[in-house]
């Protein structure tokens, strides 16, 4: 759901010391992240990359969308033509696409293998669908799945963000149940953090990213 917005975790993030440390994790293999929309994805994550400037970086997406005002092609997105997505889809350039609002979305390969190249561990922020697609691929990488404490405090982090219509967090509620459904699935994701602490669920994921390779 980052794609509908790029979460702020300036509230949150306040409530920690700024330590920005230099290890890496051995295990260097992609991280998928999912989980409802508002259940702090865009937060963890966020810590992660300010802590770790060096380590990780978010995958970015292709769209046919156009570049909103202040975004930059290559960094918030890579802006192309819809025949230009449907080229590289055709050709299995994407681990995995959707379409939103009548725009394309996708991960291309030649992305994840650039960041890659670059000694960047990538964390990719996709639906639940998105997740079958790249595990389809055949793809190795590290698949993580963020649960809300409560449907309730999911719902009311979702109006305390103060981002969506009443129509937009009646649909981020519908899909979250499609979302959680998936986390029931034995084996689905690697590992499952339910976001109650911020503090409890950051160090849940630290951990994991940390986790030496088997
Ligand atoms: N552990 C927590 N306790 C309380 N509030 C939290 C916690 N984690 C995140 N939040 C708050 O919940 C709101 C949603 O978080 P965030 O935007 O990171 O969710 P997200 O899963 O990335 O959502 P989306 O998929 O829509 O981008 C934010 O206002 C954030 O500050």
């Amino acid at each position: 759901m980052r794609r509908l917005l790029f979460s702020s975790f300036a509230s949150v993030r306040s409530r920690f010391a700024y330590t920005m440390a230099s290890e890496r994790p051995t295990d260097t293999r992609p991280i998928v992240i999912s989980g409802p929309s508002g259940v702090g994805k865009g937060t963890l994550y966020g810590l992660l990359f300010q802590r770790y400037p060096d380590v990780f970086t978010l995958s970015v997406s292709h769209t046919t969308r156009g570049p909103r005002p202040g975004e930059s092609d290559g960094v918030h997105y890579h802006f192309v033509t819809k025949e230009a997505f449907q080229a590289l889809k055709e050709q299995g350039g994407f681990v995995e696409s959707a379409q939103f609002g009548g725009n394309f979305y996708g991960t291309s390969k030649a992305t994840i293998q650039e960041q890659t190249a670059k000694n960047k561990i990538v964390v990719l922020d996709i639906e639940v669908e998105g997740v079958k697609q790249v595990k389809a691929s055949g793809f190795d990488a590290r698949y993580v799945f963020i649960a809300p404490p409560s449907e309730e405090a999911l719902e009311s982090r979702l109006r305390g963000r103060g981002t969506e219509s009443e129509e937009s967090v009646q649909k981020r509620l519908k899909q979250a149940k499609i979302e959680l459904d998936a986390s029931k699935i034995v084996g689905f994701h690697d590992k499952i953090i339910v976001n109650d602490d911020l503090e409890t669920a950051y160090n849940e994921l630290k951990e994991f990213v940390f986790k030496p390779s088997q």
